[in-house]
């Protein structure tokens, strides 16, 4: 059986040392669409080493994704086609306000769920990384696989993408996607052929190479830092999102934004109505975030704008402080 979700849940976490400098930051920055235009004071920050800061989803590549996509898919129990793998979700917490532009750390990584959707499979991969003043981060990533369910195991959460708020967003950017922001982005490690070779992706049922969906999320988290956190990167705690549609390389985001506090007695590591949390042990102490003041968050929908309102982000919520 390619997923054996009792050996995947069962494994051992694999535990590796990650290392970064400025020239990963960099790089990261370049593959989610920052530096345009190149002399922007406030883009300077996302490209020159003089003033560098790091967008929190850097996190998601940080090691420079070492062993990378196909290495993190490599667990005991689960032998799948990379051809029917698809991002499905992405959820990151902070523990600390920054991430530092060079780093070396510790990420432990296991399968924390399995679940069988029947005509798919959906693994959660969870990540913890600690350097040597404690944990930096979390992160989980969905892992939707096609045609792989069907063992009778548990379902997990239900239930289709939560439309957008209804009332008129707080603030709409549209963000251009370059046609070789997926060549540039796989530099920082995730070398799936889905995004770069089109033969590949046509056996993955696609006209052409779709966008890595963390190339989509970390553009978005830029949006929303450039025009709501007056570009503070240190302000971000959480951020979550369902990947509910491809993007295409060439193709223009549009970003809305919809600012809300967050409910009494929510603090920024509990969820909410709207959370598709994964029905596993629970939480550790180490994924509480930071008491650094108030927490607000922002709704967030990402659409293609060549293809109306179809969502390719949803259920997208990033908490700040
Ligand atoms: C360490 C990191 C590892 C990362 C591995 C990824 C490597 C990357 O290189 C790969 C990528 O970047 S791929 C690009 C980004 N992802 C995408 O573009 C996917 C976009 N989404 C889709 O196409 C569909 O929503 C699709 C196909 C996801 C689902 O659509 P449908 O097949 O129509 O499913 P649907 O009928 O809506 O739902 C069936 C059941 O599955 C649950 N579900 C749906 N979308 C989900 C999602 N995104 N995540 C988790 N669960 C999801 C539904 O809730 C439903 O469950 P139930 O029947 O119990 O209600």
């Amino acid at each position: 059986m390619p997923v054996d979700a009792a050996e995947a849940l069962a494994a051992e976490p694999r535990v590796r040392e990650i290392a970064w400098d400025h020239k990963d930051v960099q790089l990261y920055h370049l593959g989610i669409g920052a530096g345009r235009p190149a002399t922007d004071p406030r883009e300077l920050r996302y490209t020159l080493e003089s003033r560098l800061h790091v967008l929190p989803s850097f996190a998601t590549v940080a090691g420079g994704g070492v062993p990378g996509v196909i290495g993190a898919l490599s667990v005991p129990g689960v032998d799948v086609d990379l051809a029917h793998v698809l991002h499905g979700g992405q959820r990151l917490r902070l523990h600390r306000p920054a991430v530092p532009v060079r780093g070396r750390a510790n990420a432990s990584s296991r399968v924390v769920a399995v679940y069988d959707k029947g005509s798919a499979a959906v693994l959660v991969l969870r990540t913890e990384v600690a350097d040597a003043d404690g944990p930096l981060w979390t992160d989980e990533a969905e892992v939707f696989v096609r045609g792989e369910g069907g063992w009778g195991g548990e379902r997990g959460p239900s239930g289709r993408p939560s439309p957008p708020p209804a009332e008129p967003a707080d603030h709409v950017v549209e963000r251009a996607v370059r046609e070789d922001q997926a060549l540039l982005y796989r530099l920082s490690g995730d070398w799936n052929p889905l995004h770069a070779d089109p033969e590949f992706a046509a056996r993955a049922g696609f006209e052409r190479p779709v966008l890595h969906g963390l190339c989509t999320y970390g553009a978005a988290l830029k949006a929303v830092v450039d025009t709501l956190l007056d570009g503070d990167v240190t302000r971000v705690r959480e951020y979550r999102t369902r990947f509910a549609g491809v993007v295409y390389p060439g193709e223009t985001l549009r970003v809305r934004m919809w600012r809300r506090p967050v409910a009494d007695g929510a603090g920024a590591g509990e969820t909410d109505e709207t959370e598709e949390t994964p029905e596993t042990e629970e939480t550790p102490e180490t994924e509480e975030t930071p008491e650094t003041g108030e927490t607000s968050e922002v709704r967030v929908a990402v659409s293609a704008v060549e293809r109306g309102d179809a969502p390719v982000l949803a259920d997208t919520v990033v908490r700040y402080g």
